[in-house]
């Protein structure tokens, strides 16, 4: 075990925090309001940071070795602390060419696709010229079992047709957005509920798609980013637009998913620690019957406690990062259950902490403290809920016991 950063991420890190320091931060409120005057078009101050942050390499960060040409150039245990610092900002990562649901899609396309569906979407979104969507939940079944998903994928001749309904579409909302990856059935009568599903490339102007409207969190639109509930009306794709194959939808979900929650706890744990960071200046700063914040004993319990669990949490990521470098993701499942599960728990406690210590100044729009708490709570539901991670853990671990 190495506790410490090698040179070529301490000189990512510091590029990347510099960049942060003089692009992102100063421009959070002019970024909200360019959002919030067009919400479903990419504001034009995010073309510009991203063509500065392309300029300075700081792009695909994401991509792990093991996809070669497509790679950054990094491990998943050289990308964690570089997260970290992205998900510091809700939208950062997207000027990195880091945001998911591209990144899942960009994994899916490069691991998944055959050339000719890399062609046309993966290098796009890998030069961030468009933005995609992975489309599987459904709000009339219980999506955090997949085998639910009741949307139908039917071969017509040389097509397929897609009929159904989903929501919270992540992404799906943005004019820049082109592509849905599809999750439905197309052998809903095969026994083996695991083989039933499969996933399709739907572009999104394709007669049929239809984005009903954006839905909420906690009465934020998310914007520009949102989550969209769209009907599927007899959409007619070619077969070719199938990835991998009939009943791969599992396969490709599972291949998908490892990564992506990973990604999202490194970023956990970025909000988090900028929180700790808020509040220990916050305390330093006011003054409550007559002594500063900073020393009332529950104050330093809170910033004690916070900081134990930030390290907790970015310690057992880290580890995580190096089980799936090691040994592939598969192999890494449990510790990626467990971080899935911790990180964002973590990151809420310690935003309540510190928004707790803000005052009424923590609840609204003058710190990210608000925002980025509705952010962190919808991580317990978004790639899994807590609880099914922890049904399937336990499960695992109960199963090293058995007789
Ligand atoms: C902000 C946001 C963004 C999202 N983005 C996307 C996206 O881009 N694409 C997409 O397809 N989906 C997306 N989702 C949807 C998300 O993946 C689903 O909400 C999630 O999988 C849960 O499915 P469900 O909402 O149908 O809840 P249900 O399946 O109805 O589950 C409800 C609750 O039941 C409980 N539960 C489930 N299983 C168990 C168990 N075994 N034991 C005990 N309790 C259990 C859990 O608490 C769970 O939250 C997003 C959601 C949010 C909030």
């Amino acid at each position: 075990m190495n506790f410490e950063y090698s040179d070529k991420v301490n000189g990512l890190r510091a590029r990347l925090t510099d960049f942060m320091q003089e692009h992102i931060f100063p421009a959070e409120q002019e970024m909200h309001r360019q959002v919030a005057e067009t919400p479903w078009s990419t504001p034009p101050l995010m073309e510009t940071l991203k063509a500065k942050a392309k300029a300075q390499g700081l792009w695909n960060l994401f991509l792990p070795l093991n996809y070669g040409k497509y790679s950054g150039g990094l491990t998943n245990l050289e990308y964690a602390p570089l997260a970290e610092i992205m998900g510091q900002v809700i939208w950062a990562p997207e000027v990195f060419n880091c945001a998911a649901p591209d990144t899942g899609n960009i994994e899916v396309l490069a691991k998944y696709g055959n050339e000719a569906q890399k062609q046309r979407w993966l290098q796009p979104l890998l030069a961030g010229e468009i933005r995609s969507a992975f489309a599987m939940t459904e709000p009339d079944v219980a999506s955090s079992d997949a085998t639910n998903i009741a949307t139908s994928i039917i071969r017509d001749g040389d097509d397929y047709v897609i009929n159904g309904k989903k929501f919270y579409i992540s992404g799906a909302c943005r004019q820049q957005c082109q592509l849905l990856i599809v999750m439905g059935k197309t052998d809903a009568a095969n026994p083996n509920r695991y083989l039933q599903q499969s996933q399709v490339l739907v572009p999104k102007d394709t007669p049929g798609v239809d984005i009903i409207r954006p839905m909420q969190v906690f009465g934020y639109q998310d914007a520009p980013e949102g989550h969209a509930e769209v009907i599927f009306d007899n959409v007619r794709v070619p077969a070719n637009n199938l990835i991998l194959g009939e009943g791969k939808g599992f396969e490709i979900a599972q291949g998908r998913l490892g990564p992506g929650r990973i990604h999202h706890c490194m970023r956990s744990v970025g909000a988090a620690q900028r929180a700790l960071e808020l509040m220990c200046k916050r305390v330093n700063e006011r003054q409550v019957f007559g002594q500063p914040l900073s020393k009332q004993q529950s104050i330093r319990e809170d910033i004690a406690k916070s900081a134990c669990q930030i390290e907790q949490a970015r310690l057992l990521t880290l580890k995580a990062a190096q089980k799936m470098d090691q040994e592939g993701n598969k192999a890494a499942k449990d510790l990626i259950a467990m971080i899935k599960i911790i990180a964002p728990n973590m990151a809420l406690e310690v935003l309540d902490r510190a928004i707790q210590c803000h005052g009424a100044t923590g609840v609204s729009q003058d710190t990210f403290l608000a925002h980025m708490y509705a952010g962190q709570r919808t991580l317990r539901l978004a790639d899994g809920p807590d609880q099914v991670h922890m049904m399937q853990l336990g499960r695992e671990l109960i199963k090293c016991y058995a007789d």
